[in-house]
């Protein structure tokens, strides 16, 4: 290799494919560099990319931050970049070199913070609060992904714009697709439209099993999963497939809300998870004149946070700017960060964000003398 070849290879290291996420150079996307020899024209440099699937959508994105990078070199003169396509044997090679048998957040090593949010009952908010907090949390500069596992009522996808996304499959691995910088998952995602579905126990547990093994998020500090309301099925799955998981309750100031809310959190003393505070929703409505009323109680939040021993996180107004950012799939602390609820989800982000971490389900590296 010359040494020009050498310094657009390490130029190379800084493009990503935009899916998979890792640098094309480890992915054996590219196969060879060559600089010009003819002495025609020194200093050009022609690179062969290989895609991984024939019509790649993103072939363009890729075709450019190739050429950016290369042209960025001292001493590249030009550049030609040719574009094939992946042999089955390629690609077959580079899914087993990504694909990962087990959970990744499984493992007691992994980084990653894993925060079921739950709530004792539908309709309190629950998925709103998690596509804010993992937006918030991504706009922080943190790694974040988002498991829909509200598979009775998926409404994550269009929460986040991605109302029509389907996941690319390269092989048996699945990619998923990202709206404000967080990886997003649903069930929803592969189930034709409008189809009713009856889940039962074990295929609830094998989809989120699925999902959690066959989905390359890559590495992630945060992954959020909103949880099925109530205390049922998934979220025992979830504590199972993911032993080191925490759990954030969501509820309404209204105290029937907050005894199903509380009911939901106790469930970690069987599950021996943490929880790790509580965040109300709906806490009030500001009137045109300034004054506040609480149309759904007060005192809620707080009071599930004493039964479960833990912080109320904070409290978030019941507000249009809220509701209309969820329409139109813009959560709203990207479409109105100004609002008090946008403000209130921002100042939740950043207590989880530092939060110590739950060592529930975590072996530590502590030996018995
Ligand atoms: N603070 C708020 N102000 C105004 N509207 C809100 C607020 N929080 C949630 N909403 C609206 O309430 C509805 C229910 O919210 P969401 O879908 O997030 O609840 P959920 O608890 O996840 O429900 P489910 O468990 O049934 O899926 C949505 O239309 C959402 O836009």
């Amino acid at each position: 290799m010359t040494e020009l070849e050498r310094a657009v290879q390490a130029a190379l290291a800084t493009v990503q494919d935009p899916e998979i996420r890792r640098p094309i150079t480890d992915l054996g996307m590219v196969p060879s560099i060559t600089e010009d020899q003819s002495g025609e024209r020194p200093g050009h440099i022609t690179v062969s990319i290989l895609l991984t699937i024939v019509g790649c959508p993103l072939s363009t994105t890729i075709e450019r931050d190739v050429t950016n990078a290369v042209s960025a070199v001292p001493g590249v003169t030009g550049v030609d970049v040719e574009v094939g396509v992946m042999s089955p044997e390629q690609r077959a090679e580079l899914i087993s070199s990504l694909k990962r048998r087990t959970i990744p957040f499984a493992d007691p090593q992994s980084l990653t913070r894993v925060i079921g949010v739950a709530s004792g009952k539908g309709g309190v908010g629950k998925s709103t609060v998690t596509v804010n907090l993992a937006t918030a949390l991504a706009a922080q500069g943190l790694k974040v992904g988002v498991v829909d596992a509200d598979v009775y009522g998926f409404s994550v996808p269009a929460l986040m714009g991605l109302g029509q996304a389907k996941p690319t499959r390269v092989g048996e691995l699945i990619m998923p697709p990202v709206a404000f910088g967080v990886k997003v998952i649903s069930i929803g995602m592969f189930l034709d439209e409008a189809r009713p579905i009856m889940w039962r126990g074990p295929m609830l547990h094998r989809a989120l099993e699925q999902f959690l093994t066959d989905v390359h998020f890559g590495d992630l500090d945060f992954l959020l999963l909103d949880l099925p309301p109530g205390t049922g099925d998934i979220a025992i799955s979830a504590s199972q497939l993911l032993p080191g998981s925490e759990l954030l309750v969501v509820t309404t100031p209204q105290s029937a809300a907050a005894d199903v809310a509380q009911r939901a959190g106790e469930v970690t003393s069987q599950t021996g998870q943490k929880v790790i505070g509580v965040v109300e929703n709906m806490s009030w409505m500001e009137l045109p004149d300034g004054s506040r009323v609480s149309p759904f109680g007060e005192g809620g939040g707080q009071k599930v946070a004493d039964a479960l021993n833990v912080e109320l996180l904070g409290s978030i107004p019941l507000e249009s700017a809220l509701r209309a950012g969820g329409d139109e799939g813009t959560p709203v602390v990207i479409g109105d960060p100004g609002s008090p609820a946008a403000q209130a989800l921002m100042a939740i982000s950043q207590k989880i964000a530092v939060a110590p971490r739950g060592l529930s389900g975590r072996r530590l590296g502590v030996q018995p003398l």
